[in-house]
């Protein structure tokens, strides 16, 4: 639990930035093949859906992939160069997202690497920045674990010497919802390149969403990929919701402008850091809508 003097402190990452392996977990069957989970988003505020994506993936990968376990989901935050109409500031969100993982997991971690940057960062190389980091910088995820004492944190940190624990490299996948997946066959949005890269390199969690189709998404993937002759279909992992949660950041902005209660929708921790910092407050003549508020993103290729 976050108290609230922990609420207010200012955070170093915007200063000096250091990835965050912490909560890696050492893989447990050496068998599989590591797994991280990146979630990119603007999380404005996080909610408790943001948080849950994680823990559906993984439910999905140990009832279905065989060929994987999961060691690690990042969140990261969007930089203020995005310009979506309504966000707080990235420092705001990063914080958020901190103290939301801190106060309701143990293994998820926040990176500000793309939310520090001072141009925007497309997510093909969001995800190539925490794979470089993981398996180029940490060398990869280590099994099997250490067996006490060695504490958890040592398990993460780069080999030195010849007796160090063997360590195999991590996919990184993106995750995301449905609403995501649709942005990715809209025209002019995604470069086509990052898209290969995604689709071809990394491979996508998408959760069903409402008012998001995931058929009408896959559709049109699945012919580009067919006429490209890749098989990256077998790339997008798609995890239905059992217990339909619809909720959506823009409909939380609109509580808090509204002065309506958002309690049971986001952590504690979070609703708590609003309410101190005087975040989302009604601006007079402003109007936010999420179909508007999707800035151009394409890159040059
Ligand atoms: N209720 C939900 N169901 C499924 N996916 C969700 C849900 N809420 C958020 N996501 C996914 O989480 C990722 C990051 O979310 P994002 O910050 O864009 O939240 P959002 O609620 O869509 O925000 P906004 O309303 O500001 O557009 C996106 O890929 C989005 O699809
Ligand atoms: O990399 C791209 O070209 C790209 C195109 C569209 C969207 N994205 C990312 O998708 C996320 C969308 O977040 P949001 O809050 O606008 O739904 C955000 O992290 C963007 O950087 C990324």
């Amino acid at each position: 639990m976050v108290s609230s003097s922990n609420v207010s402190t200012p955070h170093p990452s915007f200063s000096e930035y250091t990835f965050p392996s912490h909560r890696l977990r050492a893989l447990q069957d050496g068998n599989k093949t590591p797994l991280v989970l990146v979630a990119c988003g603007s999380f404005s505020p996080i909610t408790h859906m943001h948080l849950r994506m994680f823990e559906m993936a993984v439910d999905h990968v140990k009832q279905g992939m065989s060929d994987f376990e999961v060691v690690g989901g990042y969140l990261s935050p969007v930089s203020d160069r995005y310009n979506k109409a309504g966000l707080a500031s990235a420092a705001h969100r990063v914080r958020m997202c901190e103290l939301a993982c801190d106060e309701t997991s143990d293994w998820l971690m926040v990176d500000p690497w793309e939310a520090v940057q001072p141009e925007y960062q497309p997510t093909a190389v969001v995800l190539d920045h925490v794979s470089h980091e993981i398996n180029h910088n940490l060398g990869g995820i280590p099994y099997p674990p250490l067996s006490p004492p060695h504490p958890p944190a040592n398990l993460l940190t780069v080999p030195s010497s010849a007796t160090a624990t063997p360590r195999k490299p991590a996919r990184v996948m993106l995750l995301g919802g449905s609403d995501l997946l649709q942005t990715m066959s809209q025209p002019g949005v995604w470069s086509q390149s990052d898209l290969n890269h995604i689709l071809g390199t990394h491979g996508l969690f998408i959760i069903e969403r409402s008012g998001s189709g995931i058929s009408d998404a896959l559709a049109p993937l699945k012919e580009w990929s067919d006429a490209m002759g890749k098989n990256w279909m077998e790339n997008i992992h798609v995890v239905r919701q059992l217990i339909a949660n619809d909720i959506s950041s823009t409909r939380i902005r609109q509580f808090l402008r509204q002065g309506m209660s958002v309690q049971y929708l986001l952590p504690n921790v979070v609703i708590e850091y609003i309410r101190e910092r005087g975040l989302y407050k009604e601006v007079e003549g402003f109007k936010e809508s999420r179909a508007s508020s999707m800035p151009p993103l394409r890159r040059e290729v």
